[in-house]
């Protein structure tokens, strides 16, 4: 049984919906609270924290780390990860689904951001292998199907040591409706979800991963 949490031990928000997520985020840009570079941001840094509070072993910059990333914004907070990790020292491969150059604008400024070459995610079985640390931030609210035979072949190929991290919710969960579309899902041990739970977080935490709630400054 996993737990659910908030990151800095703030009082637990009420569960909301995805549309309500978004509709949250719209109405912050739109009043200039915040940008969606600014709250994609919050959510890199959110997961990094919560990373390295839950295995502080990789504090000390050793470690291997995989990102696999999505054509959307969840994609952009795994390129945010990737930089915050590599300014902790580790070692971070990123494998990108899709053309990164047809990202949304925020995720794209920091997949740019980065400086690295694309490399397709059917690349990653030979890292993910070897790495101690897998970030999923394929997809997170807006998935609309079920994964595809060869993402989910893909995460096959993860090491039995490997810390898995999935980045707002695990790949393959419909975020309202709390189950998998299709046959499969990103296996997390750690699941770092921003603002407020979606209805799918109770669930994945009762099969086992521990859930962080972390405020992104909504
Ligand atoms: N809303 C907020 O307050 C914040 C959201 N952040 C992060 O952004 C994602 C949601 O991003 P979005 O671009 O809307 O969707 P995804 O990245 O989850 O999905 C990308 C894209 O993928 C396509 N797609 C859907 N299902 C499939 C599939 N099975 N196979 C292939 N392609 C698929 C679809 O076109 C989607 O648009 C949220 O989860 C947060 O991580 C901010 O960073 C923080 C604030
Ligand atoms: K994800």
């Amino acid at each position: 049984m996993g737990r659910m949490k908030t990151l800095d031990g703030q009082r637990m928000r009420d569960v909301i919906s995805a549309e309500q997520m978004r509709a949250l985020e719209g109405d912050a840009i739109a009043s200039g609270r915040m940008s969606g570079k600014l709250l994609m941001e919050g959510a890199g840094l959110a997961v990094t924290q919560a990373i390295l509070a839950k295995w502080p072993e990789f504090s000390g910059g050793e470690g291997s780390v995989v990102i696999l990333a999505g054509p959307g914004n969840n994609g952009g907070d795994g390129y945010v990860i990737a930089r915050l990790l590599r300014e902790r020292g580790l070692s971070v491969e990123v494998f990108s689904m899709g053309d990164p150059k047809r990202l949304p604008p925020d995720a794209l400024a920091n997949f740019q951001q980065l400086g690295d070459v694309s490399r397709p995610l059917t690349e990653a079985p030979h890292a993910l292998g070897r790495a101690d640390l897998v970030i999923d931030a394929l997809f997170g609210i807006g998935l609309t199907r079920g994964l595809s035979d060869d993402v989910r072949d893909v995460f096959g190929t993860m090491g039995p040591s490997a810390r898995k991290v999935a980045v707002d919710v695990p790949s393959g969960w419909d975020a309202d409706g709390a189950v998998v579309l299709g046959k499969a899902a990103f296996p997390a041990d750690l699941v770092v979800t921003f603002h407020a739970p979606k209805p799918a977080h109770a669930e994945i935490a009762r099969q086992g991963a521990d859930v962080i709630v972390a405020d992104i400054g909504l």
